[in-house]
């Protein structure tokens, strides 16, 4: 009877522990039929029944385990300090332009109603080929080589030291960098500058736009899926500026001269949770280049002269938005709480059954992340997602000041926006945050980080100017 009370003590105490409730009831059971006739039953159990018990729970298990997708974790990540001598003020840069003789008047002051008005600021870096008087004799392969060493081996050489990790202990090797793709690859670069094993497994991702940070990311996960346990992967990620300096006069390839700047990142993942700082959750990607529209949005090619530049098309938001409406949609199940996705699935039923004038709900992200990172590509680009998604002027800071102080630097502007939050000091252990890349293909891609461990010091990109932000960013800069 006691044996039996607490047995069933057991069971109400535990109700949230399946194990104990299981190991509860089958004691209960024990209780319940009495030690003569349990033993009686125990006599006619064969070897084979006691074996098959053992066995097969213990091999389900092992399946499960092998078979399990391992976690992978944030390492640790390093941005490149952008050096005081690449800094190009505006009056440096239209001073600059005027000099070029492919360019016109009309297009110089195009490009200023574009710096005024892009969110940037005048802290923002060319690579050192772009600061000479006659520019496209210097943009080289040599020049465009030096700045990706400038940048990547700048930014590898932060993370080394930060994690304290061996270049040989690197397994997995992935560099994104869309525009520039040079024999040998960026990849055989960085495994010759630190001398990296011959058997580590190494990828260039080229021409995959600004969201091939993540891509990059994912497959490192998914690599590391298939490495020894504790198998090191380092992600790379930056745009090299130097060969893509535009001459035309056509104004949607002028607009990637007024954007785009010098930056780069690298990161360190791992499927060992020691020394990790964040925990990768989710990666969705979401690609819709299926659509002619998508698939042009961004486009390298020459314009009618010949001069070759990257054509950023004006249905570049609506597309971004339809990438993202998809890419959330899927994330949204994931992260979201039960409350948030009963909103979401009434208001699509509502749609769908009574009226379709029923305003689709838009889901509280605010619910599943306490940090944002939205891919600073263009200040259109950040007041648009500010507005879907109900964001505080706060919850876009990290996007806003990263396009100020940095440009749009490409894929890895997600990382200096991530360097921007713990650099003011608001990321805590368990928070949330959510990156969104955007780039050409057309691409959304998102990821659900988990802070493991907040960075301990503010060294970085941000260690000398972070007690300046936020700023104020006026609509339109007057000088
Ligand atoms: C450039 C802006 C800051 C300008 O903002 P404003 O709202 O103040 O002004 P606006 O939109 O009226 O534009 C000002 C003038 O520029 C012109 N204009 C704007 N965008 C243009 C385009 N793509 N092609 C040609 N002209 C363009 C407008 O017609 C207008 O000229 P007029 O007044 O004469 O009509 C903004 O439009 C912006 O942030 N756009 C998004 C930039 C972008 O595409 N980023 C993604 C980069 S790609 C990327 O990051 C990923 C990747 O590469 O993979």
């Amino acid at each position: 009877m006691l044996y039996t009370t607490l047995a069933e003590l057991a069971i109400r105490s535990s109700s949230m522990n399946p194990s104990i409730v299981t190991v509860a009831a089958a004691l209960v059971a024990m209780v319940r039929v009495g030690p003569e006739e349990l033993a009686s039953r125990l006599s006619e159990v064969r070897p084979v029944h006691l074996f098959l018990a053992c066995f097969l729970p213990a091999a389900a298990t092992v399946v499960y385990l092998m078979l399990r997708p391992r976690a992978v974790y944030l390492v640790d990540y390093a941005g490149f300090r952008t050096p005081h001598t690449c800094r190009i003020p505006f009056a440096s840069f239209l001073e600059h332009a005027k000099l070029v003789p492919q360019l016109n008047e009309r297009s110089i002051r195009f490009m200023t109603r574009l710096l005024e008005r892009s969110g940037l600021g005048e802290e923002t870096c060319l690579p050192p080929a772009h600061h000479y008087i006659g520019t496209h004799k210097y943009c080289t392969v040599d020049a465009a080589r030096a700045e990706f060493e400038l940048v990547a081996f700048s930014a590898i050489d932060d993370l080394l030291a930060k994690t304290g990790i061996a270049p040989e202990a690197i397994d997995i090797l992935i560099v994104n960098c869309s525009l520039f793709c040079p024999t040998p690859s960026l990849v055989d670069m960085i495994v010759n500058k630190y001398k990296l094993r011959s058997d580590i497994r190494s990828m260039h991702l080229s021409g995959m736009g600004c969201s091939a940070g993540l891509t990059a990311v994912g497959l490192a996960r998914n690599l590391l899926q298939v490495a020894p346990h504790s198998a090191h992967a380092l992600v790379v990620s930056t745009e090299t500026i130097t060969p893509n300096y535009y001459l035309g006069t056509e104004r949607a390839m002028l607009l990637p001269n007024c954007l785009f700047r010098i930056g780069g990142a690298a990161a360190l993942l791992s499927t060992s949770p020691a020394k990790a700082r964040f925990r990768l959750k989710h990666l969705i990607r979401t690609l819709t280049g299926a659509q002619d529209n998508a698939y042009r949005c961004v486009f390298q090619e020459e314009d009618g002269e010949g001069h070759r530049g990257i054509n950023l098309s004006k249905d570049l938001m609506n597309i971004a938005g339809d990438a993202l409406k998809a890419n959330i949609t899927a994330m949204g199940p994931l992260v979201l709480p039960a409350s948030e996705q009963l909103k979401f699935a009434f208001s699509f039923v509502a749609r769908k059954v009574i009226n379709r004038r029923v305003k689709p709900y838009i889901p509280d992200f605010r619910t599943a992340f306490e940090h944002f990172c939205i891919h600073a590509g263009g200040r259109a680009i950040i007041d648009e997602l500010q507005k879907n998604l109900g964001l505080s002027d706060e919850q876009v800071e990290a996007s806003r000041m990263t396009l100020h102080k940095f440009g749009n630097t490409s894929s890895s502007s997600l990382w200096y926006e991530l360097g921007y939050i713990e650099a003011k000091g608001r990321m805590r252990k368990g928070d949330r945050v959510w990156m969104i890349g955007f780039g050409s293909g057309f691409k959304c891609n998102g990821a659900a980080w988990e802070c493991i461990q907040p960075a301990r010091n503010t060294d970085g990109p941000w260690a000398t100017s972070i007690h300046r932000y936020p700023v104020d960013i006026p609509d339109v800069l007057s000088h």
